[in-house]
């Protein structure tokens, strides 16, 4: 992990207490995407560790992922897939290829959908998201690539949030071990 970007991140990132009737501090990721030098930097340090793979695309989830992906996928010169989330009740056009992901970290089992024309058995693909906690919606997205033909390279996340043996058995990568994030 680049060590200057790391403390970037972790000046930048906040917890923040949602009021009243919340049980929990949420994150707020906001201050990465405000600072020119972490926007600049965060795509090619994400796909840094898989450069040598060749990945033929970037496939990120919504909604955040939406955001780092086409970053990741700039800084790699190959295009991106999105994977929407059709329960916020906008259903892609077109042929799809679903997968239901396990309990994620909020207790969802999140419908994941990925356009079939994107997609195929000649693809590397490289996975990009902003934060891991259990790794069900990176499972969901390896169902879709296994489903289309597709392989899978490994998964580049900011926040590393899971236990090391997810991280092993997925392929993850981060720029900042969320412990890190304090503030
Ligand atoms: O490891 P997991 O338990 O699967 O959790 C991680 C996922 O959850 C969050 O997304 P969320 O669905 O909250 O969407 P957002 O990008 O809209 O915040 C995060 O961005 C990851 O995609
Ligand atoms: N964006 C996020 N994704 C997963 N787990 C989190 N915990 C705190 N923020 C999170």
């Amino acid at each position: 992990m680049p060590a200057e970007l790391t403390e970037r991140l972790a000046a930048l990132f906040r917890w923040i207490d949602p009021g009243p009737g919340t049980s929990h501090l949420v994150s707020d990721i906001s201050g990465w995407w405000r600072d020119p030098t972490v926007l600049a930097e965060l795509g090619p340090a994400l796909v840094a560790p898989y450069r040598a793979a060749r990945p033929t695309v970037v496939l990120a989830p919504a909604v955040t992922g939406l955001l780092l992906g086409p970053l990741a996928a700039t800084a790699l010169g190959v295009g991106f897939v999105a994977a929407h989330k059709p329960g916020d009740g906008r259903l892609p056009a077109g042929p799809l290829t679903w997968a239901q992901s396990p309990p994620d970290y909020r207790g969802r089992q999140v419908d994941l959908a990925v356009r079939d024309r994107h997609l195929g058995p000649d693809d590397r693909v490289l996975v990009v998201d902003d934060w891991v906690r259990t790794g069900a919606q990176v499972r969901a997205l390896y169902d879709i690539c296994a489903t289309r033909g597709a392989e899978v390279l490994g998964t580049a996340v900011v926040a590393v949030d899971c236990p090391p043996e997810v991280a092993a058995d997925l392929r993850i990568t981060g720029l900042i071990d969320a412990a890190d994030l304090h503030a």
